[in-house]
């Protein structure tokens, strides 16, 4: 398949094709895939975005980003890959308006039906490696949604904290071994720690210490709740996590999907999209929603909700970041 002079070979395992309503690209149903794609340049794999419609089909060479020399030193530069990111599903304190933070509740109903529907939305995008937080809710909602994963290959969480269930969680079959995708958890990923918050009404707090010192404590980059985490402070960790263990995956051509929170996500897409602590204050992120990310030569280019209806979906954006995305897109284009 020829796209401009570059001629290009589709390594079949990874394409998958997944039906984009309301495609940007065209008015009719267009089929889109993310393929992985070996151009005429021997060893230079990259990642691009396949259009059918009809019998037409091309490959999107992934937009070329400006470089803002700021990009992660890759030495593969060449090397191209794609980062799911989901917030978990409803979890029993979100349905009770509970400040969560880092206490371990599990999902409910809906937020298991939510982490299905997610699955759903990602199921052709071809996953290597997940990693989620230390709390049962991401966990939870990483195994659901790869239940509805394509390729069935089965999530098993790898036992790395200490020696002994490392070994005992040996796979002695090399067939059986080609048939998982290891989820790796972390604490550093875990929600931002909510202090004297955790376990409180979100309502009834915001009545007993007003809105604004509320939305403040929720939403703001430096200002902690009492005796909790500000943003900053879990940017700190799960930031510092996210660029020493996913992005050298990502470097290495894996294509990875991180599970985690409303706040430790929000720290971690404030760091790819460079918003400042200005504009991360109106950031919010569903639960349940995909975003996905195309990775190329240590940059990270957004590419909304995969399959989603629109990608407004893949944020509740407010009118800043929505002018934000569109100086983003102008950028790219
Ligand atoms: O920790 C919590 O309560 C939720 O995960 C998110 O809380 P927030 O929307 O108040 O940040």
């Amino acid at each position: 398949m020829a796209v401009g002079t570059t001629h290009h070979t589709i390594v079949s395992t990874q394409s998958h094709l997944w039906n984009c309503k309301n495609s940007r690209l065209d008015e009719t149903t267009t089929k889109v895939g993310l393929v992985s794609i070996r151009s005429s340049s021997p060893g230079n794999r990259k990642l691009g975005l396949v259009c059918s419609s009809g019998s037409k089909s091309s490959i999107i060479d992934p937009v070329q980003l400006p470089s803002s020399g700021k990009g992660y030193h890759s030495p593969k530069r060449s090397s191209e890959s794609s980062l799911i990111l989901i917030r978990h599903g409803e979890s029993m304190w979100n349905e009770k308006n509970l400040f969560t933070g880092c206490v371990d509740v599990p999902l409910t109903p809906t937020g298991v039906e939510e982490a299905i529907e997610a699955g759903k939305r990602i199921c052709n995008i071809p996953i290597d490696v997940i990693f989620t937080s230390a709390m049962i809710r991401a966990q939870m909602t990483a195994m659901l949604a790869m239940m509805q994963h394509r390729r069935k290959k089965v999530p098993i969480i790898t036992h790395k904290e200490s020696e002994q269930p490392h070994s005992w969680s040996q796979i002695y079959s090399e067939h059986t071994r080609k048939q998982y995708v290891p989820v790796i958890t972390a604490w550093q990923l875990n929600e931002r720690m909510y202090g004297e918050l955790q376990g409180l009404n979100k309502q009834e707090t915001a009545e007993r210490f007003g809105k604004e010192q509320v939305h403040e404590w929720r939403r703001s980059y430096e200002m902690p709740p009492p005796n909790g985490e500000s943003l900053a402070m879990c940017a700190d960790r799960a930031v510092t996590y996210f660029k020493d263990q996913v992005v050298p995956q990502l470097i290495a051509g894996k294509l990875v999907m991180v599970v985690a929170h409303a706040n430790s996500l929000r720290s971690i897409i404030m760091h790819l999209d460079k918003l400042t602590s200005q504009e991360v204050i109106s950031l919010e992120l569903s639960t349940g929603i995909p975003m996905l990310y195309i990775f190329k030569e240590g940059e990270f280019l957004r590419r909304g909700s995969p399959a989603g209806p629109s990608e407004a979906s893949v944020y509740a954006y407010t009118k800043n970041l929505a002018q934000y995305r569109q100086k983003l897109d102008s950028m790219v284009q």
